[in-house]
């Protein structure tokens, strides 16, 4: 069978902290979109093997489906091949996505043995991203990202902007100085005008701290906001957004500088 993985792009996201863990606090909204890896399931020996060639012990859908046979006490019999077609280190949580949509969609062939918390708890022990696309939709992020909860969906076009560098997610958190921290903010606030279509709430500090680490986001932001754009880093980066579509002059912009540019719209699909 083939499933759909979707991207995300966080709408805005705050770094609220450190934690004990050696995570940051952060309180982010997620926006799945329709970006999407095909993940291709069949019956057969568990392996996990992916177009763009990801060891498969690296995997985050290898991990997560290893986890899931603990949790069961059995073996898991699916051999899965994932054509990548969101790209790696960009912001758009393409691996967590494979393993939510994996987990899901696994859980559902076996008849459903494992509960919603279940298939949570091994989302949240492989990726802080993961969780979240168990849901898809709109939705609020606290804790490491991992504390999610659904909101009324938002109908959005989006227009992406990846300028071909891979951010490592580690590297770009490491970065992050106490200057970088906003010690308390009004997320109810932030949520209704969301709500209401009032996107100047947005912002990623994140994402400026990715900014400063690669040059190439930074121009890709300074072109779009040179347009009259608002843009905002997804995630830890690569990728840069603003909410509308792409005109002609960021086409053209982003072929000359050799950025792709992905047209999408708010995927609330299950
Ligand atoms: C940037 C975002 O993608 C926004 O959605 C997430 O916060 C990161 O989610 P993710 O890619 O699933 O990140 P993980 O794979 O859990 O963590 C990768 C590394 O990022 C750092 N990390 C991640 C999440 C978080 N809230 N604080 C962190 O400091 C940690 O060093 C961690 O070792
Ligand atoms: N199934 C997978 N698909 C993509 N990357 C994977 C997968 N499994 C493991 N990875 C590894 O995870 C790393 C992060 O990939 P991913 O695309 O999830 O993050 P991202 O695009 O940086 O998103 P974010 O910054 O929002 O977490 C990659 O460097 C890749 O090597």
């Amino acid at each position: 069978m083939r499933v759909l993985s979707p991207a995300k792009v966080n709408l805005g996201l705050w770094l609220l902290g450190r934690r004990a863990d050696g995570y940051h606090e952060i309180f982010t909204i997620y926006q799945a979109v329709s970006l999407f890896d095909e993940i291709f399931i069949k019956e057969g020996p568990l392996k996990v093997e992916t177009s763009s060639l990801i060891p498969q012990e690296k995997n985050l859908v290898y991990k997560a489906l290893r986890l899931m046979e603990k949790y069961l006490g059995r073996d898991i019999d699916f051999s899965i091949y994932i054509k990548k077609n969101i790209p790696e280190g960009a912001g758009l949580g393409g691996g967590s996505s494979n393993c939510a949509t994996v987990l899901k969609v696994v859980n559902q062939l076996l008849g459903e043995p494992l509960s919603v918390e279940d298939l949570e708890n091994i989302a949240k022990e492989v990726s802080s991203d993961a969780v979240f696309f168990l849901y898809g939709g709109t939705a609020v992020g606290r804790g490491r990202g991992d504390v999610v909860e659904p909101i009324k969906h938002l109908d959005l076009k989006i227009t992406l902007v990846y300028p071909n560098v891979v951010a490592s997610t580690r590297r770009v958190y490491s970065a992050v100085r106490d200057a970088s921290l906003t010690d308390k903010i009004e997320d109810d606030k932030i949520i209704s005008c969301l709500l209401e279509g009032k996107f100047e709430v947005l912002e990623n500090t994140l994402g400026q701290v990715a900014m400063e680490l690669f040059p190439e986001i930074k121009e890709a932001y300074r072109f779009l906001e040179y347009l009259g754009y608002r843009p905002v880093v997804s995630g830890s980066g690569s990728c840069v957004f603003y909410i509308g579509e792409a005109s002609e002059q960021v086409k053209k912009g982003a072929a000359l500088r050799g950025w792709r540019l992905y047209e999408v719209k708010s995927y609330n699909g299950v």
